[in-house]
């Protein structure tokens, strides 16, 4: 730009022209007519290609243009390879604001002739490339050379208006482009020049006509308009078409492959299709098995002959082709091979996952379960085995297990591993060990809590059972000691089922803790019902009442003060009540001092220290003690009914009337020898059997014959009753033919007899009913009224039999 052209300090005062045409077309000689320039023409008797590359060089006379001549197309040299056509020319469209398009006039309206398939293909890829940030349109400069037919300019310049329109709209349009017209990127232009040989002064004229388009800037003609500027300053320019370049040859749209490459492609295509049907009919065939979810043994077998044999007769065939398409195509091959043997493989290897997961927690859980079944066997509180021996032992089988599975599957050479299932395995049994120890920690804390349960019910029964001043001090050293026993059996446990983390460890004991606790209360809540406090409270209010300091039955005597002793005893018993309500901690040293202001670490946040001590609340405690009151008043009632009972005996002069009225007959009985000895009979028998003490059953004796003798009595009543029914019975029934005939006659279902009903002796009465019912149906009478007569008839016999 600088030394040969001085043009670096041109700034953006200089254009650039570049042509694009088929070899030999005299593209380089049109150049040097129009700019001046020297490219080398091609020597007319030895006909080949001239130029190569693409050359530079300035317009003489000081013309500030730039000129590339570029390499022929379809070039004889280059042979299928367009691999260099199709670059030159896209880097010519891209930097030139001129492309000058050369071709016979003979090349007009064909296709390949004519360039257009190289045209449409650089077009699409430059507007690719610099589409998007393109500054300046270009100027197609179409130039027919030789042109000697008739056919007018106007006519081939429509001709190829219209070629490149339809190329134009045929583009694959990047995004964002898809609406952009040919008038958007291109301007398109036409002359044609005479025959050089046969018309040479023409052609000469018309040259340089069209040269003065370059060089005149006042002509209405002149071709570098301000709209075709690339905005690159001269300066610039080499790094700016070395940027272009270096992205043409990047780009890989233009890597268009020769004829042998494309007969490769379709061979190997064609051949690898043939070889991938038998592949999918042997694959097609445990398919459906891996899919329903079973382990297929035979897969890995079954893969690894379909893939070789599939391979085999790929490369049989296809080896004969174009070497790198062959590869190529051959790797692709092997791709879909390994493609759908890796889809396979992963299902099964999925389904061994989940099978194995599946035998792992459930194998794990019986192995546990057995393990817990044989210590509590044994009487030990936990198992002998430890969990991770336990759980260990069932992990490895099932791990191996899988593995057999997965290497079952390899097959070498593909490009799969199964590493990542087999990690993902040992994640999933992690996460199932973490569960299944959580869940034996869990069943140990139940197993524990259980045990605490029957310790402190028994404490529970036998403190509440005489409460008093030390009930709660025993209550909490039972506690305690639950607490701590249970503590120590966890510690061992989370040891055995290797429970590392502190935090977990701590977790565990504080579960363990409050479960004991809400266990405790809760045993206490059972112990404490209405029934169960209104019971203690009376047997309190009993054993200072009706028992003496010596825990003897009290007999009332009326020196005695019932109402002072009545008065403490139920004092005492009352005093029990607000003992009862509400758990006292303060002996305990397990729990927190002063559990009441704040529940501290034993109890989760939200425990309510208030709601979990109070057992009787405020309420039932004034309704207890309202029916204690009314319990203990009965007692004292029947205390005073029991004093009045023992003052209760004959006054005196009773006694003395009795003496007194009765003296005449003791008398008589004393001096009469035989009232005398009755008397003695009656009195002897009487104190013997009081002294006997058979008083008793004598008069159950007495009271039973009594009994036996009134059943008999009764049944000769009723036989007597029975005996005098059936005469009763025949005259009513020599009565009933004579009434019968008399409503009869007289139509009247009123005077229906009612008979009794439910009774063997009584059917030929229901039979003569049923015959009635007919001789009124056949007498005329309305269904009404039979119907009613059957009714009065049924009530009638009810009433009879009532
Ligand atoms: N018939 C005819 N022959 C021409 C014309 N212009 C040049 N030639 C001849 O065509 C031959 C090729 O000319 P070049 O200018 O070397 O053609 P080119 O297109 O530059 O060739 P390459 O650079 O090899 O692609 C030469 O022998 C020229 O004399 C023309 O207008 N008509």
């Amino acid at each position: 730009m600088q030394g040969k052209w001085g043009l670096a300090d041109a700034g953006f005062d200089y254009n650039m022209v570049a042509v694009f045409g088929s070899q030999s077309t005299g593209k380089s000689t049109l150049l040097n007519r129009l700019f001046g320039t020297r490219f080398d023409v091609m020597d007319e008797t030895n006909r080949q290609q001239t130029t190569r590359g693409i050359w530079a060089d300035r317009g003489t006379d000081a013309m500030p243009v730039l000129i590339l001549d570029v390499e022929g197309t379809d070039g004889r040299e280059r042979g299928e390879n367009q691999d260099f056509e199709r670059k030159s020319a896209l880097f010519s469209l891209a930097v030139a604001e001129v492309l000058i398009v050369n071709m016979w006039e003979t090349m007009v309206g064909l296709y390949n002739g004519a360039n257009m398939g190289l045209l449409k293909t650089v077009m699409e890829v430059n507007l690719q490339l610099f589409g998007a940030s393109r500054e300046g349109r270009t100027l197609l400069y179409f130039v027919i050379r030789d042109h000697v037919s008739p056919t007018p300019l106007e006519s081939l310049a429509a001709t190829l208006r219209k070629d490149m329109e339809r190329i134009w709209d045929g583009l694959n349009k990047p995004a964002g482009l898809e609406g952009a017209r040919l008038g958007d990127f291109f301007d398109l232009k036409f002359t044609s020049l005479p025959h050089k040989q046969l018309q040479p002064e023409q052609f000469e004229a018309a040259a340089l006509a069209l040269r003065r388009q370059f060089t005149e800037k006042a002509s209405g003609e002149y071709v570098f308009r301000a709209g075709y500027k690339r905005g690159v300053p001269a300066d610039g320019f080499p790094h700016y078409a070395q940027a272009v370049w270096e992205k043409v040859v990047s780009n890989k749209d233009l890597d268009l492959p020769t004829q042998q490459e494309l007969l490769a492609q379709y061979r190997c295509d064609e051949i690898a299709a043939a070889a991938l049907g038998p592949f999918r009919a042997a694959v097609d065939a445990v398919r459906p098995r891996v899919r329903e979810g079973e382990i297929v043994g035979e897969l890995g077998d079954v893969a690894r002959a379909a893939r070789g044999q599939a391979l085999a007769a790929f490369d049989e065939q296809a080896a004969r082709y174009h070497a790198e398409v062959y590869k190529k195509k051959r790797a692709a091959f092997v791709q879909t091979l390994d493609g759908e043997l890796h889809a396979l493989a992963l299902n099964q290897v999925k389904n061994a996952q989940t099978q194995a997961a599946d035998r792992f927690a459930s194998e794990s859980h019986a192995a546990l379960e057995d393990a817990a079944e044989k210590a509590a066997a044994e009487g030990a509180v936990s198992p002998q085995l430890s969990f991770s021996a336990v759980v260990g032992g069932v992990r490895r089988r099932v791990t191996e297990w899988f593995g057999g599975v997965v290497a079952g599957l390899e097959i070498d050479g593909a490009g799969w591993s199964l590493a990542a299932e087999a990690r993902q395995l040992e994640a999933t049994l992690n996460a199932t060990t973490a569960k299944l120890r959580v869940a034996e920690m869990e069943r140990a804390l139940e197993q524990l809590r259980k045990g605490a349960q029957d310790t402190l019910g028994e404490v529970v029964a036998d403190r509440l059972g005489s409460p008093g001043a030390d009930m709660w001090p025993g209550v909490m050293a039972g506690f305690d000691d639950a607490v701590q026993q249970a503590e120590a059996q966890l510690q061992q446990r989370m040891d055995l089922a290797e429970v590392d983390a502190a935090d977990q460890r701590l977790r565990l004991v504080r579960a363990l803790q409050r479960g004991v606790w809400e266990c405790l209360v809760e045993l206490l809540r059972e112990e404490l019902t209405d029934q169960m406090v209104l019971l203690k409270l009376r047997a309190a209010l009993e054993d200072r009442f009706r028992y003496d300091d010596a825990g003897l039955p009290r007999v009332w005597r009326p020196s005695d003060d019932i109402d002072a002793q009545f008065a403490q005893a139920r004092t005492a018993a009352q005093a029990l009540l607000p003992l009862l309500s509400r758990i006292e901690t303060a002996a305990s040293h397990v729990l927190p001092a002063d559990l009441a202001a704040g529940a501290g670490p034993f109890f989760p946040a939200a425990f309510s220290a208030e709601r979990s001590l109070t057992l009787i609340s405020a309420s039932r405690a004034r309704e207890l003690a309202k029916r204690f009151g009314r319990e203990a008043d009965a007692l004292y009632l029947e205390a005073k009914r029991s004093l009045v009972a023992t003052q209760n005996h004959v006054p005196a002069w009773v006694l003395l009337l009795l003496v007194v009225l009765g003296w005449n007959e003791a008398m008589t009985i004393l001096f009469n020898p035989l009232y005398l000895v009755l008397a003695a009979l009656f009195g002897g028998t009487a104190a013997v059997l009081y002294q006997l003490r058979l008083w008793g059953p004598v008069l159950r004796a007495v009271n039973g014959l009594l009994s036996v003798a009134n059943d008999h009595v009764h049944e000769l009543l009723v036989e007597a009753v029975n005996r005098t029914e059936p005469a009763a019975a025949a005259a009513a029934a020599q009565q009933r033919p004579s009434r019968r005939a008399a409503r009869h006659a007289k139509g009247s279902p009123d005077e229906i007899e009612l008979e009794p009903l439910g009774d063997s002796s009584l059917s030929p009465s229901a039979s003569e009913t049923r015959a009635d019912a007919d001789a009124d149906r056949s007498s005329g009478g309305s269904g009404s009224n039979s119907s009613r007569s059957s009714s009065m008839r049924l009530h009638g016999a009810a009433d009879a039999a009532h």
